[in-house]
C-alpha cells in the first residue's frame, strides 16, 4: 500500500514550462485572445498539472462518493434521519440517485466507498468497503477522529484513487455523501480559513432559521472545544482534519492527493470537497494545481474555501446536494478546454489574418 507520506512526497507542482506554452499556445488558436475566458485558465492549469502542453484530454471520469456518518448528528443540526446515508449508499448501488443519472450523462463511472457508515453494508458491485470507524464522534465535544483514523480514511482516499486510475480513469471526481457533513464541512472551512463560524455555516440540505442558529452555535463550539479558534494555521493540519472533519472528509482528501500524485486532475464538487481540499492543500500545496472547482455550491462556507484555495468555479447552478453532482456537470466543461488545445487550427495553418496592430 501506498501510504500518505510517500503519496504527499510524490506530488509535484504545475510546471511552469508547460503553462507557458499553453498559454503561448492558446492565443496562436483562431479566436481572438481570451474569447474563451476561464476556459483558457483551465487549459493552461491542465497543462501545468501533466508537465505536457497541449494537455491530455482528461476522459474518462470516474466518480468515488465516499459515505460517512456523523456523530454531530446528535446535535440536531439535519433535519434528516442518519440512516438515510445507508439508505442513500442502496440507492446509489442501484443506480438509482441523482449522481448516477449525471454520471451516465457524462460517461463516468460510479464508485461509492463506505469509508464510515454507522452499518454494515451488504457486499455490492461498486461498492468498496474501506471502513475505519462506524461514524465519527460528535466534534462539538471534542476530536471526532483520532489522528489514526484520519490517516487511515486519507489512504482510503489514495488507495480508491489509485485503483481507478490503474483501471483506466484520466480524470477523477470527488463525491460525497454523510447526513449531517455540512456541519462538519463548515467546522473545518472556519478553522482552515480562520473565518467566524457565522460566515461558513449554511443550511445544508435546508434546515430552518432555529435549527442553522444551532448550527452556527454547534460549529462555534467545536472549535472552542478542540482548541481551534487561534487563527487559521496554528493547529497542524491532521490534528485539524481529525479534528472537526469527517471520514468522508479525510477520505476525499486522500483522493485528491491520490489523483494529484499521479498527475490526473481532480474535479471538486461542492462544499464537503471544498472542505476536504483545504485538508489536501494544508497537508500539501501542490495539490491544489491538480484541482478544478466543478462548481460553487449554495453553501457560504464553499465559496470561501475556493477562494482559499484560489480555485475559480466553472458552474453555478446553486446546486447543494453533494454526491458529485456538480464536478460531474463540470467534467464535459474541462475536456471541451483541453480539446481546444488539440483540435483548433492556428492563425498560421489556417490562413486567417491576425488582429491588426
Ligand atoms: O455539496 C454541497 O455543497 C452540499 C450542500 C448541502 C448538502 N449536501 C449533502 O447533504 C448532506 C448533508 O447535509 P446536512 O444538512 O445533513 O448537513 C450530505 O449528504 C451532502 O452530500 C451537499
Ligand atoms: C435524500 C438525500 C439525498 C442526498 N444526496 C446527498 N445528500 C443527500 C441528502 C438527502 C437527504
Amino acid at each position: 500500500m501506498i501510504t500518505l507520506e510517500q503519496t504527499i512526497a510524490a506530488i509535484l507542482p504545475c510546471d511552469p514550462g508547460a503553462a507557458a506554452e499553453a498559454r503561448a499556445h492558446q492565443d496562436r488558436l483562431t479566436k481572438p485572445r481570451g474569447a474563451l475566458g476561464a476556459l483558457e485558465e483551465v487549459a493552461v492549469r491542465l497543462a501545468g498539472a501533466a508537465a505536457v502542453s497541449p494537455p491530455p484530454i482528461p476522459a474518462p471520469a470516474a466518480l468515488a462518493i465516499f459515505a460517512a456518518d456523523h456523530g454531530v448528528h446528535a446535535q440536531g443540526v439535519s433535519p434528516w434521519p442518519q440512516e438515510v446515508t445507508q439508505q442513500m449508499v442502496g440507492n446509489f448501488l442501484a443506480g438509482g440517485a441523482v449522481a448516477n443519472a449525471f454520471a451516465a450523462q457524462v460517461g463516468a463511472t460510479v464508485r461509492v466507498v463506505d469509508v464510515g457508515v454507522a452499518a454494515d453494508l451488504p457486499p455490492a458491485p461498486g461498492l468498496t468497503v474501506s471502513k475505519v470507524a462506524y461514524g465519527t464522534a460528535d466534534l462539538s465535544r471534542g476530536p471526532a477522529m483520532t489522528v489514526e483514523q484520519a490517516v487511515a480514511a486519507l489512504e482510503a482516499g489514495i488507495a480508491v484513487a489509485r485503483e481507478l486510475v490503474e483501471q483506466g480513469a484520466r480524470c477523477l471526481v470527488t463525491g460525497d455523501m454523510g447526513i449531517a457533513n455540512t456541519t462538519a464541512s463548515a467546522a473545518l472551512v472556519s478553522a482552515f480559513t480562520g473565518r467566524d463560524a457565522a460566515e461558513v455555516t449554511g443550511r445544508g440540505t435546508g434546515v430552518d432559521d432555529e435549527t442553522l442558529a444551532r448550527k452556527v452555535e454547534v460549529v462555534r463550539r467545536a472549535l472552542r472545544v478542540n482548541g481551534l479558534d487561534g487563527g487559521a494555521g496554528a493547529v497542524p493540519a491532521l490534528e485539524t482534519l481529525a479534528a472537526v472533519g469527517g471520514l468522508e472528509h479525510a477520505a476525499i482528501a486522500g483522493f485528491v492527493l491520490g489523483g494529484a500524485s499521479l498527475r490526473v486532475p481532480v474535479i471538486l464538487d461542492g462544499v464537503i470537497a471544498g472542505s476536504a481540499a483545504l485538508a489536501a492543500a494544508a497537508l500539501a500545496p501542490a495539490a491544489v494545481d491538480h484541482c478544478v472547482a466543478g462548481h460553487r455550491s449554495a453553501e457560504p462556507g464553499h465559496a470561501l474555501a475556493l477562494a482559499h484555495l484560489g480555485l475559480r468555479p466553472l458552474v453555478e447552478l446553486e446546486l447543494r446536494l453533494g454526491e458529485g453532482t456538480g464536478g460531474l456537470l463540470a467534467h464535459p466543461l474541462v475536456c471541451a478546454a483541453a480539446r481546444v488545445m488539440h483540435e483548433v487550427a492556428t492563425f498560421d495553418s489556417a490562413g486567417v489574418s491576425e488582429k491588426e496592430a
